[in-house]
């Protein structure tokens, strides 16, 4: 020990769950049309950033066997780029506590990078404008702006568009986990496969999500959640039709898979029934596990005083 202090940023970031995905057609960058409606739940990650003789990343928590702990990562990309982007040469070592699934359709991956992004400027204290840091989130992937914005927003494009939606109250929600898996890029080629012969349209957002989410209205989002991904998941991974039908028995107002799933996302109508659901869904043992979010919450932010940290 050295005893020698070393700054450090944390930053927490949140997981997403999409209340609507509609998909459009492939567009010549080979990445489906969206529209969109993002909503960021409080199952997060909190990620570390500290200065470090060499570039180096991390990985704790229940899942981390599952995920790359070298320059493969989302998180270690992110930090690379914006160095590159920035002109700095600054080396930083990143360390992911994750309790975000892992390839479970909540942007686990996505959410990390976003972290980083929000630690790292403030490590280096670049102060990067805004619209920058969004463009180099877009460069990583589709959902990462969102994760930097939080809340509920409405995404367009290929999803990087991101333009925050007005809301009322806390919604709450029980996820089914699978830890199995699903790819995301094998569950967007399955829908492909599945809708092959049918005229497929532009995606336009539908106003019940968002009338639900003005309203502040548990009841109304529940007949409005809505997800093209949804059967291509299901064709992939057929027992998740038996994880909905049953957390619907067990009182949960909607069932849908989270993204492009496996995870299966339930809206509950408070914290008592989504604590009641959670005892149903893990008697059933349907799911490998069964966890509770509440949303919406906010992006990345920082949790720790981008002051001096002590490495001991
Ligand atoms: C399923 C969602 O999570 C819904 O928010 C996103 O659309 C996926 O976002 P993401 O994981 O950030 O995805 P990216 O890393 O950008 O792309 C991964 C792969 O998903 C497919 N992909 C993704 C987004 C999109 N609009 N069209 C696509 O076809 C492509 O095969 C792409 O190679
Ligand atoms: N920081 C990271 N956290 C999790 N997975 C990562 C990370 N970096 C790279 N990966 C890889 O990306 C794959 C997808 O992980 P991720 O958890 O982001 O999926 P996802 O939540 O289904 O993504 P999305 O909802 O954005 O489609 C993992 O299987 C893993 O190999």
């Amino acid at each position: 020990m050295t005893g020698r202090r070393t700054p450090a940023i944390e930053v927490r970031v949140p997981a997403k769950v999409n209340l609507e995905l509609r998909v459009g057609p492939v567009r010549d960058d080979g990445f489906h049309a969206l529209s969109t409606v993002y909503h960021a739940v409080d199952i997060v990650d909190d990620v570390t950033v500290r200065r470090a003789d060499d570039w180096g990343i991390e990985v704790t928590g229940p899942y981390a066997d599952r995920v790359p702990a070298d320059d493969t990562n989302l998180a270690y990309r992110a930090a690379r780029l914006l160095a590159s982007d920035r002109g700095v040469d600054d080396p930083v070592h990143i360390e992911i506590a994750k309790t975000i699934p892992v390839a479970g359709g909540m942007a686990g991956g996505s959410a990390d990078a976003a972290a980083t992004l929000v630690g790292c400027d403030a490590l280096w204290g670049l102060d990067t404008p805004r619209p920058d840091l969004e463009r180099l989130a877009a460069r990583l992937g589709s959902d990462v702006p969102f994760l930097l914005t939080g809340g509920t927003a409405l995404g367009s494009g290929r999803g990087e568009q991101v333009v925050p939606v007005l809301t009322q109250g806390t919604f709450h929600w029980v996820f089914a986990l699978h830890h199995g898996g699903l790819s995301t890029k094998d569950v967007y080629a399955e829908l492909d496969r599945l809708r092959a012969d049918e005229p497929v349209a532009d995606p336009e957002p539908g106003q019940d999500v968002m009338a639900a989410l003005r309203a502040g209205d548990v009841e109304q989002l529940a007949s409005a959640l809505h997800n093209d991904l949804e059967d291509a998941a299901c064709s992939l991974e057929p027992h998740l039709r038996t994880t909905m039908a049953t957390g619907l028995e067990q009182g949960a107002l909607a069932a849908i898979v989270s993204g492009s799933g496996p995870t299966v996302a339930f809206l509950a109508r408070d914290n008592t029934a989504a604590l009641d659901l959670m005892v149903g869904l893990s008697a059933e043992a349907v799911a490998d596990e069964v966890v509770h979010g509440r949303g919406p919450v906010g992006g990345a932010h920082v949790t720790s005083d981008p002051g001096l940290r002590s490495t001991r």
